[in-house]
């Protein structure tokens, strides 16, 4: 990694030249904030060549972002090419990794009528109650056995959403045999890995030899293993009773296409719930757990919640997602928690699909464009007190994450946007909820909350969220 400079077009060329950032695998960790400082000196816009093939530009502005992902929007729709993300799936016959085309649109339509529609999200309410209702009881029988022991929050917050997901997606939980657990963590490790051969197309030998492609090769063969022994089983019908999961709307709706003559491809249903477990079940943990470590260095806040949601919630009983339409606060604590930690700093890459102009630079055709949401949600430009955690700004505000808004853009915005805010939002309300209405919480004696960041490509925190649990 060598160079990185503003030039506008036909000016001379004096780009200044940057010291070299660590090794290349680090640039696809904690990039946010190396991406921060260069966008401090250099402006809002950016372009990082990799020994001067590809280029990646990187976007640190609202403005800059509405051009890409709204003037530009279709320009800016295609994903970059990624041999790792290959291999894991499926050729990228998922949604989030596919090129822009007509397999996207069908896949993508697939994934926002079918699976993550409201009513569809709706129709899982009582898989979310009934989890948050365990994670609550959990906490309960810890304090019951011993009091003063502090609680691990992020094992709790980490089982509850891919539980959550499990049931969701696949009908069952697969937790208690931990390997599909820790498979599904190293599978979304290896999908944040940053690919030197993807850049300097004649180191493309390095991951070969260095045994990389091996690992990822065999992870994605026990991940097909496993999500192929779970279309078996739906397709024998052997999954008793429950609701309608991911994958038996999605033999239902290749049944249908079958019968009409487009049969979607079996790689694709299994993609498609991939794709899901991945992008649903860190991404929303990481939001419960960021907004607790908030919360626990901002005790007048947590109070204020308290407040709120004690309030609405009926004599210390489980709160349900009815109630939550009346917690305002709860809201503007989420909102707040994702403008200072959008799980994804970096989104999801685009990629330029045509020779263009942005800003009144010249933008080659295949650049990879990167858009730091963090640095955005953090500009002085557009927050006022844009390090505090301060919930009160969204209170009277029309500021929402939805995509319409490009100073606060958590989830991406416009046709590649995220299809999944409303299951994330209802999986973080309800537990949010349900923790700060049933437990007043302090941190264990003598330990400092430790805000620090851990690399991934989910941003979670660096040690573990410990908090002493008392039941209000
Ligand atoms: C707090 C939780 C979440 C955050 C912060 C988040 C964030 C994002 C971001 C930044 C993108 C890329 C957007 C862009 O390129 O403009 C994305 C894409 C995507 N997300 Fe999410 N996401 C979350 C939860 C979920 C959930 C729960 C699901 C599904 C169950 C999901 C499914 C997807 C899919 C399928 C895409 C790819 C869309 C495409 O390329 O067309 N996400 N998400």
């Amino acid at each position: 990694l060598k160079r990185l400079s503003t030039t506008p077009p036909h000016s001379p060329p004096s780009p200044p030249r940057l010291p070299i950032i660590g090794n290349l695998h680090q640039l696809g960790l904690l990039a946010h904030h190396a991406l921060h400082s260069l966008s401090l000196k250099h402006g809002p816009l950016m372009l990082l060549r990799f020994g001067n093939k590809k280029p990646v530009l990187v976007v640190s502005s609202a403005a800059a972002a509405r051009e890409i992902m709204k003037t530009q929007e279709l320009v800016f729709s295609n994903r970059p090419r990624s041999t790792i993300v290959s291999k894991l799936l499926y050729g990228s016959r998922d949604v989030g990794f596919s090129p822009y085309g007509e397999y996207w649109r069908q896949i993508r339509s697939l994934c926002v009528v079918h699976l993550l529609s409201n009513k569809r999200v709706l129709s899982f309410r009582a898989v979310r109650e009934e989890e948050t209702t365990l994670m609550i009881d959990k906490i309960k029988q810890s304090y019951s056995s011993s009091p003063s022991l502090a609680v691990n929050l992020t094992e709790l917050f980490k089982s509850l959403t891919n539980d959550v997901v499990c049931r969701v997606a696949s009908g069952r939980k697969y937790g208690k045999e931990g390997r599909f657990k820790k498979l599904l963590g190293e599978f979304v490790d290896y999908l944040g890995y940053f690919d030197v051969g993807d850049y300097i197309p004649w180191l493309w030998w390095v991951n070969k030899i260095n045994g990389l492609y091996g690992r990822v090769e065999r992870v994605a063969k026990e991940v097909d293993d496993f999500i192929e022994s779970v279309v078996e089983e739906h397709e024998r019908g052997e999954r008793k009773g429950g609701h309608e999961d991911f994958v038996d709307v999605l033999l239902q709706v290749q049944r249908e296409n079958v019968a009409s003559g487009s049969p979607i491809h079996r790689e694709s249903i299994k993609a498609l719930i991939l794709d899901m477990f991945a992008a649903g079940t860190d991404t929303t943990a990481s939001v419960i757990e960021w907004a607790m470590a908030e919360l626990l260095g901002h005790p007048l806040i947590l109070k204020k919640l308290q407040s709120e949601v004690r309030e609405i919630a009926e004599a210390k009983r489980a709160i349900t997602e009815d109630k939550l339409e009346k917690m305002p606060y709860l809201k503007a604590v989420i909102k707040e928690t994702l403008r200072l930690h959008p799980p994804g700093p970096l989104l999801i890459p685009r990629e330029s699909m045509r020779d263009t102009q942005v800003m009144g630079y010249d933008i080659a055709a295949r650049t990879q464009v990167v858009t730091n949401a963090w640095t955005i949600g953090r500009d002085p430009t557009l927050w006022a007190r844009p390090d505090e955690f301060w919930p009160e700004r969204f209170m009277d505000s029309l500021v929402d994450f939805r995509g319409h808004d490009f100073e606060f853009i958590p989830f991406g915005a416009g046709r590649r946007g995220c299809p999944g805010i409303q299951f994330a939002m209802s999986v973080d309300e309800l537990a949010l909820a349900n923790l700060v209405g049933h437990f007043d919480f302090s941190l264990p004696v003598g330990e400092e909350l430790d805000m620090s960041e851990a690399p991934g490509l989910t941003v979670r925190k660096r040690t573990a969220l410990l908090a002493v649990v008392t039941p209000w």
